[in-house]
């Protein structure tokens, strides 16, 4: 069967955004991506690696880079994956098309409150987007390894279009149409993982740390279902699968922040000069502001907040969060 998306692009030339380009471009299709540094443009174009974001990753030719926006313009659909604090102002400067926009991001933007998808509807009000997120380190996908991943929209033909057309041997999207759920569980589980990252610094034990997963995934379901997402879909990849494979490996970078916190070191001095991104300590404050809000309980995201502002210790922390008062389970 033919597909009507063949010729993508990519916004955004990070870890996963060189990853989904090559996971694309690999068997030879031309794939168009656009990243904010020049290194970055001139190394994918002249060597063919991305030494900043995703240096081990050897990258197929017809992937080509630019840094200019207008280079996107007339593709069959965009794959966005800018981290959210930047994300308004690089969709200000996209091409007006028509063209799917299919977010890869995750995390909530501060003071709007707004989720990427959210984000787009103002800058791009007619243009059709859909969210692809899920348990997906992009070293592992460069590397042609299985995956698998929700690709939500609000429109079913149209996620089932685009999985077909991201689909590859060892890629697996699941079409879904809870796009605020997928959101939910990628921007969630970034905080929790910080949170099962000091744990391990402070060594706290595996009990702290499943306990810590599944009071977690508790936050993250009152959370998303409070805001219309469907209990399915936080269960499956986007939530807890995301939860589970950040939550206990330092290949995240959120995990590896939250195990410097844990060890002592402050926030201030490990996101000091860093050029990656750990997209939950951005999101935290944002979404325990927006759970305080709602009247929403999410202790371990508040946690998590006040660990990165650096106006609580990791004791003081656990202390609070062991000393709340007993609950029944599910309630
Ligand atoms: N790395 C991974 O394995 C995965 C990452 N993600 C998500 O993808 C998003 C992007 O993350 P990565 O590609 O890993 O990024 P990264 O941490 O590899 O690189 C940082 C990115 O931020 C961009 N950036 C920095 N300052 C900027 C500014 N002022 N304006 C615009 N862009 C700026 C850089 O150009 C670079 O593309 C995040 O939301 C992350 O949570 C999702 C799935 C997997
Ligand atoms: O989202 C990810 C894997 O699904 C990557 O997690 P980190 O951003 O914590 O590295």
């Amino acid at each position: 069967m033919t597909s009507d998306f063949v010729r993508f692009g990519v916004v955004g030339g990070g870890a996963w955004g060189t990853a989904l380009a090559q996971l694309l471009a690999a068997d030879g299709a031309p794939v168009r991506l656009w990243a904010r540094e020049e290194e970055v443009v001139l190394a994918i174009n002249t060597q063919h690696r991305n030494p900043l974001f995703l240096p081990d990753a050897p990258l197929a030719p017809s992937l080509t880079a630019s840094s200019d926006l207008a280079d996107l313009a007339g593709l069959d659909a965009l794959l966005v994956v800018v981290p959210v604090p930047y994300l308004r102002a690089v969709l200000e400067g996209l091409p007006s098309d028509n063209s799917p926009l299919i977010f890869c991001s995750k995390g909530m933007e501060a003071e709007s409150f707004a989720f990427p998808v959210d984000i787009a509807r103002d800058a791009f009000p007619a243009r059709p987007r859909a969210v692809l997120s899920g348990p997906t380190f992009a070293h592992e996908v460069a590397a042609g390894l299985p995956t698998a991943i929700t690709l939500a929209a609000d429109d079913l033909a149209l996620a089932e279009a685009l999985a077909r057309a991201l689909a590859r041997p060892h890629f697996r999207p699941y079409a879904s149409t809870d796009v605020i759920g997928a959101e939910i569980g990628g921007a969630v589980k970034n905080i929790l993982a910080i949170a099962c990252g000091i744990v391990d610094g402070a060594r706290l034990g595996l009990n702290a740390r499943a306990a810590l997963i599944s009071r977690g995934f508790a936050e993250m379901t009152r959370f998303g279902l409070a805001r219309g997402a469907q209990a399915e879909t936080l269960a499956g990849l986007a939530g807890l699968g995301d939860l589970v494979l950040t939550c206990t490996s330092s290949n995240s970078r959120n995990f590896a922040l939250g195990q410097g916190l844990g060890r002592g070191q402050s926030a201030a001095e490990l996101m000091a000069d860093r050029r990656t991104v750990a997209e939950g300590a951005f999101s935290a404050p944002v979404v325990a502001a927006a759970a305080r809000a709602e009247g929403i309980d999410m202790p371990i995201t508040d946690a998590v907040a006040h660990l990165v502002a650096g106006d609580a210790s990791v004791a003081d922390a656990v202390q609070a969060l062991l000393s709340r008062p007993l609950r029944r389970e599910g309630a």
